[in-house]
């Protein structure tokens, strides 16, 4: 029998104060939601045992508070991730206008292969019915920069498993990648040696 490969991959959750990153992550870790709200100071990280076809993949999910005095603190996490959730509140306009400056700090963190790193946006709370951002808008939005989109309720457990394991597929063929790419390099030295001289 072939033993599963294990891959731990470190994904982010990032996004405008309140959208619901901290009950997002919840509902898909411990399938639980509170209705209270109780704002992430700083950072917190869960983790999640899933498996991908042959692969066990051990997520390190990285929740950041979306406060506006934590950005530049929160956002010296995103070094060495592999993957990004853009989340935003679809009753919230200013959540979903706020998406550009939240993905250009994850992206002036991530160094190289800045063109093929994972990310997924979610819309969150669609459970309510006061929606400010209609769905084709979000779509819009994710068509220009080729990014997945989900619309999902943390509360009522849409989309949610979806959305995760969308990105947590993305982010694994990306690391694939990269292996392949860092065993070619470290061939590579002899066939310079014998170009010399
Ligand atoms: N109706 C509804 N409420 C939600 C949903 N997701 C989150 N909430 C509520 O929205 C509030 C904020 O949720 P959090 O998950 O703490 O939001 P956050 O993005 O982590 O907030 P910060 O950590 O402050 O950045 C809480 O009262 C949640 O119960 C949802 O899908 N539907
Ligand atoms: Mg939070």
């Amino acid at each position: 029998m072939n033993p599963r490969k294990k891959v731990d991959l470190k994904l982010i959750i990032v996004g405008a104060i309140g959208v619901g990153k901290t009950s997002l992550l919840h509902q898909y870790v411990h399938k639980t939601f509170y209705e209270e709200y109780q704002t992430t100071l700083g950072a917190s990280i869960l983790s999640k045992i899933i498996i991908l076809g042959d692969t066990t993949l051990k997520l390190q999910i990285w929740d950041t508070g979306g406060q506006e005095r934590f950005r530049s603190m929160v956002s010296t996490f995103y070094k060495g991730s592999d993957g990004c959730i853009l989340a935003f509140d679809v009753t919230d306009l200013e959540s979903f206008e706020a998406l550009d400056i939240w993905r250009g700090d994850v992206l002036a963190k991530i160094v190289p292969m800045e063109q093929s790193y994972p990310m997924v946006l979610l819309g969150n709370k669609i459970d309510l019915a006061d929606r400010k951002v209609p769905q084709e808008v979000a779509q819009g939005w994710c068509r220009e920069k080729d990014i997945p989109y989900f619309e999902v309720s943390a509360k009522n457990d849409i989309n949610v498993v979806q959305a995760f394991e969308m990105l947590a597929s993305r982010a694994l063929s990306r690391s694939i990648l990269e292996n392949h790419l860092t065993e070619s390099i470290k061939l590579s030295p002899d066939q310079s040696r014998s170009r010399c001289c």
